[in-house]
């Protein structure tokens, strides 16, 4: 079984991950697990926080000559904007766990919950993500992902449509990610404007992965089903509000006879839509997985809105902090790193071993043996 642990803090030293679970004799490629760490530092939108940051994975265990050994791995992120001395807070901002947070964990300085609850966190998690994108690429399984709406602007190109995943892979072209070069003018003017309002901004994501195994995840326990691991995976990264397997909110509106995609059979099952987003009854049939997450307007606004001082309990605007007008581009690695984890999660669960060679021989005989089916 797979498992991932992060700790670390936004200002503190560092942050630390431990992935265990990984088979033995992975190739571990340092340069693609440094890109996909500097791939969700970008983005337009983000505060100067990232052109301070400049996050490398330096591993701690779990790998040696460039393979992973079996062991888990454990790793650090050095924190560039590393604080001594951190400024207390006792406004807690509306749309973050500032006032919760102080109440649950009964503390006086906002400080000890927003420097857990921050983001920064997700860096981590891409470092995670990143060695089982690497897991599942030894069974040709690939993650892409792209933004298709910010701010009420929706890019109408290249939403998922079976068999257009050519297109989607350009995403890391734009600085927003969006396959659709009017969208993107009309995204990035909107974003200038959030920031001269002290404003901020949202957006949603798409997400799929290509290659997937039929029957991972199960509809025998309500706990196996992959839809609603997915959805808790995803709907963990912080401010993610809403997660869609397939065209889950469309289909909702629609009749079952236009949402349901028909089976055929040529050598092979096969489908012509892919509406279910490739997950039936909690299980994958074999087409791409599809998921959409929205996530909602970055909290801390430099116009603030009206909150409480915790000290004298009277009206006050909210604490300022730098903060990004945007993060749906970095969120979307993040939400990748996500999906990589899930599936690679279930696809150990089910295939099992404690080597890649061993992994790689249970994983090819049962393709060998659905597909004969
Ligand atoms: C990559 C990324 C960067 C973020 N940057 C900020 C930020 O700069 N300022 C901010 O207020 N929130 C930021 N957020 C969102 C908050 O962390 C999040 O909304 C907050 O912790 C409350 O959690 P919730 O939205 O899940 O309820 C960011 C989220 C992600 C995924
Ligand atoms: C540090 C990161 O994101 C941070 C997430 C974040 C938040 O409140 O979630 C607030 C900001 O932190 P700071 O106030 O230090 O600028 C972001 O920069 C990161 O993504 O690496």
């Amino acid at each position: 079984m797979i498992r991932f642990l992060t700790a670390g803090e936004s200002h503190g030293k560092e942050l630390v991950g431990i992935l265990e679970g990984i088979p033995a004799n992975i190739d571990i490629d340092m340069d693609f697990i440094n890109n996909e760490l500097k791939r969700r530092q970008k983005g337009y939108g983000r505060s100067e926080r990232m052109d301070m940051e400049k996050d490398e994975m330096d591993i701690i265990s779990g790998i040696n000559n460039g393979k992973t050994t079996g062991n888990p791995i454990s790793f650090k992120i050095k924190n560039k904007g590393y604080l001594e001395v951190l400024e207390k807070i006792y406004r807690p901002r509306p749309g973050h766990g500032d006032l919760s947070g102080a109440i649950k964990y009964h503390q006086d300085n906002v400080r000890n919950v927003l420097e857990r609850a921050s983001a920064r966190e997700t860096a981590a998690r891409v470092g995670v993500g990143s060695i089982c994108k690497t897991l599942l690429k030894k069974l040709n399984i690939d993650i892409y992902s792209h933004v298709i709406q910010v701010g009420g602007i929706v890019s109408e190109k290249s939403i998922y449509e079976k068999g257009n995943i050519e297109d989607i892979k350009e995403a890391d072209k734009s600085i927003v990610r969006v396959v659709d070069s009017l969208a993107e003018e009309k995204i990035v003017e909107k974003i200038k404007s959030a920031k001269k309002k002290g404003d901020t901004l949202g957006g949603t994501i798409e997400l799929i992965a290509v290659n997937i195994p039929v029957g991972l995840g199960s509809y025998a326990s309500w706990d196996s089903r992959l839809d609603g691991k997915i959805a808790q995976s995803i709907m963990s990264i912080p401010g993610i509000k809403a997660v869609e397997i397939g065209n889950g909110l469309e289909g909702g509106k629609s009749y079952g006879s236009q949402v349901h995609d028909e089976i055929y059979y040529e050598e092979k099952y096969f489908r012509k839509t892919n509406n279910a987003g490739g997950i039936e009854a909690g299980v994958s049939n074999g087409e791409d997985i599809v998921v959409r997450c929205t996530m909602k307007p970055i909290p801390t606004l430099r116009q603030p809105l009206n909150s409480v001082d915790m000290t004298t309990k009277l009206v006050s605007l909210a604490q300022v902090e730098r903060s990004d007008v945007l993060a749906v581009p970095s969120a979307s690695i993040v939400a990748e790193s996500m999906l990589a984890y899930t599936i690679a999660q279930e696809i150990m669960r089910k295939f099992g071993g404690d080597s890649i060679e061993e992994l790689k021989r249970n994983y090819f005989n049962y393709i060998d043996g659905v597909s004969s089916r």
